[in-house]
């Protein structure tokens, strides 16, 4: 069994609360920025990639968050609604700001980077006030993640949505999204990385995201199970700490850790994996599937995920995970 137990009697699954952007992923792939010149567009911005993956799983999912008064704001809005998403708690900026946009790089399968313009953002212009306390209450699994975590009036947006989650009982999961250009100091960062994940049930983070929470702390052999056991002597029941393709390891509080490797995949490009590997752990714990189980399909939904050129657009049905698991399976036992 997984570890966790999901409150019943809500009318949603999931809840996401942070950026809403567009990704432009570039069209001509194996070459870098300078020599790209065609991108197509699709909905970005991390938490809402988780979401449109729990969608897609068939989780009722619902989205808190600012778009800009602009085409790309009603496009991604519309996106939304189109993958089933609750945009009731979706706000609409009315000070000027503007959509963040996120261009891809695509040099190799293996080396990317992501070229962000995120000046003036609305996505980051969330106020508290602005969060509905009823789309909190009314959910079994609020998601936060890190970068909405690096200005007011965002930041206190995301303290009031784990203000809500506690009292109302959702389970809380915190994807640390460390996205370095978005803050001014490592010192501001770990601070209020390490504020909002005491309240937290469940963290994911890569072993980077990790070493910067610890900026304060003593780890200097980046010991994954020093990382984890710290949380549990607040709200964390699950701490992972994923390793890229290397695969990921899964620490919980009762004392026991799970391994999970990674998936063959044609990949296309790097980003996207993490994304999807949160929306397949997360649905597999809320089935109740043991902790192992749930990564194994987490890491599949990234394989999946980094073999298309979306991150969004690309995340997968139940239907395409289970499907991909037996061809694996299958292809190479063990
Ligand atoms: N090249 C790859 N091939 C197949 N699966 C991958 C690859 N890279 C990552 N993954 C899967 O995605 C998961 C998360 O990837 P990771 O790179 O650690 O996260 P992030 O995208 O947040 O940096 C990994 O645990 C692995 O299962
Ligand atoms: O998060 C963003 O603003 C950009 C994403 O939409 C992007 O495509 C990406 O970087 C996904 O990140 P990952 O899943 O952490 O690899």
């Amino acid at each position: 069994m997984s570890s966790i137990r999901f409150p019943d009697q809500k009318t949603l699954d999931f809840v996401a609360v942070g950026r809403l952007c567009i990704d432009l992923n570039a069209n001509e792939i194996n070459r870098p920025m300078e020599d790209t010149v065609t991108f197509t567009k699709y909905v970005g911005g991390s938490p809402a990639n988780i979401c449109i993956g729990m969608a897609r799983l068939g989780m009722q999912t619902g989205f808190i968050g600012k778009v800009a008064d602009d085409q790309m704001g009603r496009f991604i809005v519309r996106y939304l609604e189109q993958n089933g998403i609750d945009t009731g708690n979706v706000v609409t900026d009315d000070t000027g700001a503007v959509t963040g946009l996120a261009f891809t790089e695509i040099k190799s399968p293996s080396d990317c980077s992501i070229l962000m313009y995120r000046d003036n953002v609305a996505d980051l212009l969330l106020k508290a006030s602005e969060v509905k306390e009823e789309i909190v209450a009314g959910t079994k699994l609020l998601l936060i993640s890190g970068t909405a975590l690096a200005q007011s009036p965002s930041r206190e947006a995301v303290f009031q949505s784990l203000e809500y989650a506690k009292r109302h009982g959702a389970v809380i999961a915190f994807d640390l999204d460390y996205r370095p250009y978005t803050w001014t100091s490592e010192e501001e960062t770990a601070a209020y990385y390490n504020l909002a994940a005491e309240k937290c049930d469940i963290l994911i983070g890569t072993r980077e995201e990790f070493d910067m929470m610890e900026r304060f702390e003593d780890n200097p052999g980046h010991d994954d199970n020093k990382t984890a056991s710290k949380w549990f002597d607040y709200s964390a029941q699950i701490v992972i700490i994923k390793h890229g393709k290397e695969g990921s390891i899964a620490y919980a509080k009762d004392g026991s850790s799970h391994r999970a490797k990674s998936f063959k995949a044609n990949v296309v490009k790097t980003f996207g994996a993490g994304d999807s590997y949160a929306a397949g752990f997360l649905y597999g714990l809320m089935q109740q599937w043991p902790i192992a189980k749930s990564m194994e399909y987490g890491s599949a939904a990234a394989a999946i995920v980094v073999s298309s050129h979306s991150c969004s657009d690309a995340m997968p049905t139940a239907e395409q995970v289970n499907d991909f698991i037996e061809k694996s399976n299958a292809a190479s036992p063990n």
